[in-house]
């Protein structure tokens, strides 16, 4: 299969990127795979321009915990957007799946239930190499695409609301 970077992207040049404030919740389980996401999502919103006392780290220990850890955050209402960062791999028991969908649903309600967008950077493997290749392998690093999720749905949200400027992904 040819190697894809899926991480690959065009630089936003978002306007008003100094004023996002944006919550990052990162499960300790695989660290050395979540941290290098999380490493990647940092640089890439700082490279943007949102500074780095706009961004908000916070520690769960595993990915189930980011459904609390996220609404939690969402319900606070002080970040623009959050971005949940995990790696679930799978292991001998049916365990990988209801841990799986459980984390999905639970980012997928605080989209739903709250007003704030919140990314799902959470990596579902069969193998440990399969998120090694995609926390900064040969697939790229799924902390760079949850980043520029971020920022653009943070843009799609002030642009409903008239506050924003425009970054030129949606016109
Ligand atoms: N096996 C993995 C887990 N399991 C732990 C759960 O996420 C949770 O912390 C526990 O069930 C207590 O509620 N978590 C991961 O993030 N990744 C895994 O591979
Ligand atoms: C995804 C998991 O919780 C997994 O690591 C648990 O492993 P196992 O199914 O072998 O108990």
């Amino acid at each position: 299969m040819a190697t894809v970077n899926l991480s690959d992207y065009k630089p936003l040049q978002i306007d008003d990127a100094g004023s996002f404030r944006i919550g990052i919740v990162v499960s300790e389980w695989n660290d050395f795979v979540t941290h290098n996401l999380r490493d990647a999502a940092l640089q890439i919103l700082q490279q943007e321009g949102v500074p780095a006392q706009n961004i908000n780290v916070f520690k769960v220990p595993g990915a189930f915990e980011l459904s609390y850890a996220s609404m939690q955050l969402c319900k606070e209402n002080t970040f623009d957007a959050v971005i949940s960062i995990g790696c679930v791999i799978r292991g001998e028991t049916p365990h990988f799946d209801f841990v799986c969908s459980a984390v999905a649903q639970g980012i997928k309600d605080c989209n739903i239930l709250t007003d704030v967008p919140t990314i799902f950077c959470v990596l579902t493997d069969d193998t440990k190499e399969q998120s090694v290749a995609r926390s900064g392998g040969d697939l790229g690093n799924k902390g760079v695409e949850a980043a520029v999720t971020a920022l653009q749905m943070i843009d799609f949200k002030r642009k409903l609301s008239g506050k924003s400027g425009h970054i030129g992904f949606v016109s």
